[in-house]
């Protein structure tokens, strides 16, 4: 798997709604709000099997009802095709719950 082009990575995030690059590092990321704490973690919760099924895992962190989510491929040191599969992973999980 290789990293992703700049262009490439910019025609793949057009089609991920609220994705975006991160700022000094090759990563994409997105912040997700819900209702409240419990839809957050059960959001999560689907998101970590699909992750673990997926063997490509999300650097995240979670604020009562905000999850803040990170994607890079960690063994080439930035995006790549994995990533934009499971950021659609993840749009798929938080249905239209995502702010
Ligand atoms: C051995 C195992 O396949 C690797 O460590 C996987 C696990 N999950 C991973 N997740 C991410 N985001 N990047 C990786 O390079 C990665 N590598």
């Amino acid at each position: 798997m290789t990293k992703l082009t700049g262009k490439e990575r910019s025609e793949a995030l057009a089609s991920l709604a609220g994705w975006s690059e991160v700022e000094g590092r090759d990563a994409i990321r997105k912040e997700f709000k819900f209702r409240n704490f419990s839809e957050a973690f059960g959001f999560m919760a689907r998101v970590a099997l699909a992750a673990e099924k997926m063997d490509h895992h999300p650097e995240w962190s979670n604020v009562y009802d905000r999850v803040d989510i990170v994607l890079s491929s960690h063994d080439i040191g930035g995006v790549s095709e994995r990533d934009i599969k499971l950021a659609a992973k993840i749009e798929k999980l938080a249905g239209a719950k995502s702010a």
